[in-house]
């Protein structure tokens, strides 16, 4: 080994991912224990390269990870960063996936704030997940750290200053289970990906479980996920969530490639909920008691002027997002950004096209790993030619009483509901 990185001496592994492995060790020209991730150098993707890049280009925002050192040595990339806590994912299941709404409001401000930096520095992440949210260090235990940047890209281009273009047919990059609908279709990523990824990862924390994730340990697909994805309603996805993570939903997905997103609405939303519920600054007690936490903000629970006043709310973002969609339609020869089209024969297509994977869907994933999705046209085609399911602006009837009045979307009464697409189609999803 070079000299550098024999001034780490390897203690335990911390972790593995599909990329590398992260050690404790200490450093020893101070004496201080650090995370070092190794990859091998001999892997064309060279994450490590990048991530140290990027590293260094966000350094000094609140709850980014301290770059120590980064390097090559022999047949191998290694990056020394500032030992962090226990992921997210980690504290989930210790809490037996249960956290109370105000470490969620918490850890959902949190981490909008850090995308919102992230996204200032002129970089989207890619890869937003429970896993990449560490708690801080021993003297900072309640600020949440961003890592794992491997994947991280600019949005911008830098000889033009413009920000990079729409182009479809886009190889897989990211987490299956919290990628973002247009990831899985092969659109390239911009802001609005990450914060998809953010809502799933809110969804997540409040339920438990996304729709999209098997119950039971078995083999899924990422075609089994994506039209899960697409056929989950957000009413059901944050059901047992406080009604604004809806609105931030709505928002996300009304947003355009390149549209810068207002944080600032976002996070008034997360004030909002916090003021309701008398939460006062950092509150990542993880014990707190979280039972019936969320029943009171079921939307069927909400007061009678809460609910008018969400049904203008969502009224209003349905008819800013039906006219977008149809100008995205325009853009795209008919076919709107976050459709896709579905059959009958599609379906059972799916089903034997793609035989199980053994793939973790929970794991970083990039195209040359997932065979069957080398060319995302494939997959669109595989994915048949009846019927578009437009994906949530979808609000199906039966689970929404208390939004019954609300104008069931034009865009409903032009194209079937998902629900009512497989219906229709007699076909069960899984
Ligand atoms: N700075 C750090 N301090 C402490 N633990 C870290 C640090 N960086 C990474 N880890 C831990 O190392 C483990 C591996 O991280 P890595 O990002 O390489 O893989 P992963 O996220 O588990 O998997 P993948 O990215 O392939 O989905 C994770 O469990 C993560 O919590």
């Amino acid at each position: 080994m070079s000299k550098s990185v024999t001034r780490f001496l390897k203690k335990s592994l911390i972790g593995e991912g599909n990329f590398g492995q992260v050690f404790l060790a200490l450093d020893q020209e101070t004496s201080v224990h650090v995370a070092l991730k190794i990859e091998s150098s001999n892997d064309t993707s060279c994450q490590l390269i990048n991530e140290a890049t990027v590293l260094k280009n966000i350094q000094g925002g609140v709850g980014i990870p301290k770059f120590i050192t980064s390097g090559q040595s022999g047949d191998r990339n290694y990056l020394a960063i500032e030992l962090l806590g226990p992921s997210l994912e980690d504290k989930f299941l210790e809490n037996d996936k249960k956290f109370a709404v105000a470490v969620i409001l918490d850890l959902g401000e949190q981490i909008l704030s850090r995308l919102q930096y992230l996204h200032s520095k002129q970089y989207i992440h890619r890869d937003i997940k429970p896993r990449q949210f560490l708690l801080g260090p021993a003297e900072d235990p309640s600020t949440i750290y961003l890592i794992d940047y491997g994947l991280t890209k600019s949005y911008i281009i830098e000889k033009s200053n413009a920000h990079i273009p729409y182009m479809e047919n886009r190889p897989f990059v990211g987490t299956a289970y919290f990628a973002s609908l247009n990831t899985h279709q092969g659109i390239e990523q911009s802001r609005r990906d990450d914060l998809e990824s953010f809502c799933y990862i809110l969804a997540y924390f409040c339920s438990g479980e996304l729709p999209w994730m098997p119950k039971i340990k078995i083999k899924t697909t990422e075609t089994k996920i994506l039209v899960k994805k697409m056929t989950s309603s957000p009413i059901d996805l944050f059901k047992e969530a406080p009604s604004e993570f809806l609105q931030i939903m709505i928002y996300v997905k009304s947003l355009q490639f390149e549209e810068k997103p207002n944080y600032e609405y976002m996070n008034s939303l997360f004030q909002a909920a916090k003021r309701r519920e008398n939460i006062n600054g950092h509150t990542l007690n993880w014990s707190i008691s979280t039972e019936n936490n969320f029943e009171r903000h079921k939307m069927t629970h909400l007061s009678t002027n809460s609910k008018s006043g969400l049904k203008n709310k969502i009224r209003k973002n349905k008819r800013s997002m039906s006219h977008k969609l149809k100008r995205s339609r325009k853009k795209t020869n008919g076919l709107a950004a976050d459709s896709i089209i579905v059959s009958k024969s599609c379906l059972k297509q799916i089903q034997s096209f793609i035989q199980t994977s053994d793939y973790d869907f929970s794991k970083t994933l990039e195209i040359k790993e997932m065979p069957e999705f080398k060319n995302r046209d494939i997959l669109l085609k595989k994915i048949g030619s009846a019927m578009k399911v437009q994906q949530f602006l979808s609000i199906p009837k039966s689970r929404t009483e208390d939004i019954d009045n609300l104008d069931n979307h034009k865009i409903a009464s032009e194209e079937p509901s998902a629900k009512s697409a497989c219906e229709q189609t007699n076909c069960k999803l899984f």
